[in-house]
C-alpha cells in the first residue's frame, strides 16, 4: 500500500472520497479495493448497505475506521452537503438504471438520474470539490447504422456504429418511447456537468460505463429481490438458469452488446481516481470492445458455461423468445449495438480490459451458482409444496 505512484510517477496523498451509491453493485467493489489496496478512506452513502456488509463488520477488519457507512436518502436530506465538503472527491453512483423501470416509472427515472443528481454537482461546484459522475452508455442511444438499410455495406462500416465520446450523436427514439428516459435524463446531467466545468471551473470527470457484469449485479428475485422484479440480463438470465426455466430472448435477443468484466472496469475507475491531472474535463467510455455478442449468443454462453459450473445438463430447448411488450411493457425500446471506442482513455490513462467473455462468465456464474443455488432450490420446493 506504501508508495502508490500516479502515472506520472508522483506520490498519491491518502483522500477522502464521499461515494455515493456506494451499496450498488459499481460501488461495492469500488469499496473493496480501495479497502484492500489504498489508504484512501471511503464515506459510503446509499439507502441499503447489503453489499458492503462484509467491508464495514467486524471492527477488526484490518481496514477499520476508514469506512463509514451512512445510510442517506440523497432526495431528501440536509447531511450531504457536509460529507461533500469532508471529502475531497466525490463519485456519484446512484440511480435508478435498470431498464424495467425505464417505461415503467418514467418519472421516478427522471427524477432519480437527473434531479437527484443536481444537488451533488452543485455542491461539488460550490466546495470547489472534484466530481466522477457515473454516466452511461446509453446517451449514445441507437447507432446511424441502424437506420440504414438492413443489406448497405455501410452498416459494416465502424464510422456507423462505433460509439465515440467526441464525435457521436445521442441518437434516442419518439417521447412516447420512454425506454429513452433514462439516457436522456443522463445526458442532460452530463450536459450540466460539462457547462459547471466550462463555466465555474467544476473539476469533473464523466464516465459511460458499457455493460458492467459480474458478482452482486442486481438481485435474484425472490431471493435477495422482489419476486416481481426484472433486473438486468445477467440477473435476469441467471434467475432462469438457477431455476432450470427457459432463458428469455426478448424480441428474439438481436440486440448486440459487449460486455466487460466489472474488476477490469473498476480498475479504470482507479486510474481516474488517482490521476486527476489526467482524468479531469474528460467522458469515458468504459468497455471491452472485444466482448460483443448478440444477447441471443450471450444466453447460449450463459446455457453452457452454468451447466460446466454447476454440473446439471442443459434444458433441450434452453430458450424461448418474448416480445418486449410483454416483458417490459408499453413503451420500450432498445439500443441495436454498443462498441465503444477506446481511444480517449487509451491516450488519457493507458488503460484496456483483459478478461474475455468466456472467463468473466465463468467466475460470475461460479459465484451465482455458489451464493444461490441452494436459496433457489428451498424456494422452489416451497412453493411447490404449498
Ligand atoms: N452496471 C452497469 O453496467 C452500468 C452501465 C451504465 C451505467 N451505469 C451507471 O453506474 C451507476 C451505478 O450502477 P450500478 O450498476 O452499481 O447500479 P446499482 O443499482 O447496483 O447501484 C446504485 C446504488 O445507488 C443507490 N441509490 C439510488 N438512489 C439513491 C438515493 N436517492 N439515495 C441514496 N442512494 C441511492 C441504490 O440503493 C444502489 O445501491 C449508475 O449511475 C448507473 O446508471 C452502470
Ligand atoms: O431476460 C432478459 C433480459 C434482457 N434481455 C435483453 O438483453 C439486453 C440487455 O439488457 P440489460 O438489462 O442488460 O440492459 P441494457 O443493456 O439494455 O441497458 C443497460 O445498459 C447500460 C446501463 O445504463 C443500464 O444498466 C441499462 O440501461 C436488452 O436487449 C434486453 O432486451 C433479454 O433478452 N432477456
Amino acid at each position: 500500500m506504501a508508495g502508490r505512484v500516479d502515472l506520472d510517477g508522483n506520490p498519491i496523498k491518502p483522500m477522502t472520497i464521499c461515494m455515493i451509491g456506494a451499496g450498488g453493485f459499481i460501488g461495492s467493489h469500488l469499496c473493496e479495493k480501495l479497502m484492500s489496496e489504498t489508504p484512501h478512506t471511503v464515506l459510503a452513502v446509499d439507502v441499503y448497505s447489503d453489499k458492503i456488509k462484509h467491508l464495514l463488520e467486524p471492527t477488526s477488519l484490518p481496514w477499520n475506521g476508514r469506512i463509514q457507512f451512512h445510510r442517506i436518502n440523497i432526495k431528501n436530506d440536509s447531511r450531504l452537503e457536509g460529507l461533500i465538503k469532508m471529502a475531497d472527491l466525490t463519485v456519484n453512483l446512484a440511480a435508478i438504471c435498470t431498464p424495467a423501470d425505464y417505461n415503467t416509472r418514467p418519472l421516478d427515472t427522471i427524477y432519480s438520474n437527473f434531479i437527484d443528481a443536481l444537488p451533488v454537482v452543485k455542491y461539488c461546484s460550490e466546495n470547489g470539490k472534484r466530481l466522477i459522475h457515473f454516466s452511461t452508455c446509453e446517451v449514445y442511444g441507437k447507432t446511424i447504422g441502424a437506420f440504414l438499410p438492413e443489406d448497405s455495406p455501410l452498416r459494416q462500416d465502424p464510422a456507423y456504429f462505433v460509439l465515440s465520446e467526441e464525435a457521436s450523436p445521442c441518437i434516442f427514439g419518439p417521447i412516447e418511447k420512454q425506454r429513452w428516459s433514462y439516457a436522456c435524463a443522463k445526458q442532460l446531467i452530463e450536459r450540466l456537468i460539462y457547462a459547471e466545468g466550462a463555466e465555474n471551473g467544476l473539476e469533473f470527470t464523466i464516465v459511460r460505463p458499457f455493460n458492467w457484469i459480474g458478482p452482486r449485479m442486481d438481485f435474484i428475485p425472490g431471493i435477495d429481490g422482489p419476486s416481481e422484479g426484472v433486473p438486468r440480463v445477467l440477473a435476469c438470465f441467471s434467475n432462469n438458469l438457477l431455476r432450470h426455466e427457459p432463458l428469455k430472448l426478448v424480441d428474439g435477443g438481436h440486440s448486440q452488446r459487449t460486455f466487460i468484466y466489472i474488476k477490469d472496469a473498476i480498475e479504470a475507475v482507479f486510474l481516474m481516481i488517482e490521476n486527476p491531472a489526467r482524468a479531469n474535463g474528460h467522458i469515458f467510455n468504459v468497455g471491452n470492445p472485444n466482448n460483443e455478442v448478440t444477447v441471443k449468443q450471450l444466453a447460449e454462453m450463459m446455457t453452457q458455461v452454468y451447466s460446466k459450473v454447476s454440473g446439471e445438463t442443459p434444458l433441450e430447448t434452453p430458450t424461448v423468445d418474448v416480445s418486449s411488450k410483454e416483458f417490459y411493457g408499453e413503451g420500450y425500446d432498445d439500443s441495436d449495438k454498443r462498441i465503444p471506442d477506446m481511444t480517449i482513455i487509451n491516450r488519457q490513462l493507458g488503460w484496456n480490459p483483459k478478461t474475455s467473455l468466456w472467463d468473466l462468465l465463468e467466475s460470475t456464474l461460479t459465484y451465482q451458482h455458489r451464493t444461490y443455488a441452494e436459496a433457489v432450490k428451498q424456494a422452489m420446493s416451497k412453493t411447490t409444496t404449498n
